[in-house]
């Protein structure tokens, strides 16, 4: 686990987008194609502006998300409307986009064509970025969620989740497939997810999903 501290969310953001791109570059010179997968929140909002304006073959580019809730993407509280709104604009309106979601089903009934869809995407993901809650929850892997531990353990690449303390049934990648990445890094902001990531250090997955991830290599980008 790798600690880098910025003075500001912007030189964060700077940063960050730098190394997003230059990793990609590097994929698609290695083979012809890199794969991206995000989160939704709040968090990554200027981070998906500033890869949005990136010059960047961006049509060799696949992204889709670690979650999504399980409403229409017309509204503005989907991860996808926010993908599509904030990112998939400008330059990097030409990348090739995997949704989660999908219209007439429940998640419940969505989990074998979204991991079917999942199933194109040959490999490990080049980069994942993750997000983390004040609960420990990272992607939609929610501590109260009665999912959770069959989530943690699953070896399928989408589970449904329904959070008892956060709204909308969730689509959310498992740990397994976020595992399966090259570089995965955590992108918080503030002081109170600094001392979320202190506590999360001790307590197991189920209580805090987000350890499970701390176990692994990961890159963790903060600023105040
Ligand atoms: O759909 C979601 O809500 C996310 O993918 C989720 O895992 C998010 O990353 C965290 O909740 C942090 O959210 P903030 O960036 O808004 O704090």
């Amino acid at each position: 686990m790798q600690l880098q501290t910025f003075a500001s969310r912007d030189a964060l953001n700077a940063e960050l987008a730098e190394s997003i791109e230059q990793q990609l570059n590097q994929a698609i010179a290695h083979k012809g194609q890199a794969t991206l997968a995000l989160s939704g929140g709040s968090t990554p909002v200027p981070l998906f502006n500033r890869l949005s304006h990136t010059p960047l073959t961006w049509e060799q580019v696949t992204i889709t998300l670690v979650d999504d809730r399980w409403i229409n993407p017309s509204e503005p509280d989907s991860n996808e409307h926010l993908l599509r709104t904030q990112l998939l604009q400008d330059h990097a309106r030409q990348a090739r986009f995997i949704p989660l979601w999908q219209a007439g089903m429940t998640a419940e009934e969505a989990v074998q064509s979204c991991q079917a869809r999942l199933q194109t995407i040959n490999g490990p993901f080049d980069i994942v970025i993750l997000g983390m809650g004040n609960d420990g929850h990272t992607a939609s892997l929610f501590p109260d969620a009665a999912e959770l531990t069959a989530a943690l353990h699953s070896r399928a690449d989408c589970v449904a989740i329904n959070p008892t303390q956060a709204p909308y049934p969730r689509m959310s990648l498992t740990p397994a497939r976020l595992l399966n990445s090259r570089q995965r890094i955590l992108h918080i902001v503030g002081e109170d997810k600094l001392a979320t990531l202190a506590k999360a250090l001790t307590r197991p997955p189920e209580e805090m999903p987000i350890h499970l991830f701390l176990q692994h290599p990961l890159t963790i980008y903060w600023a105040p």
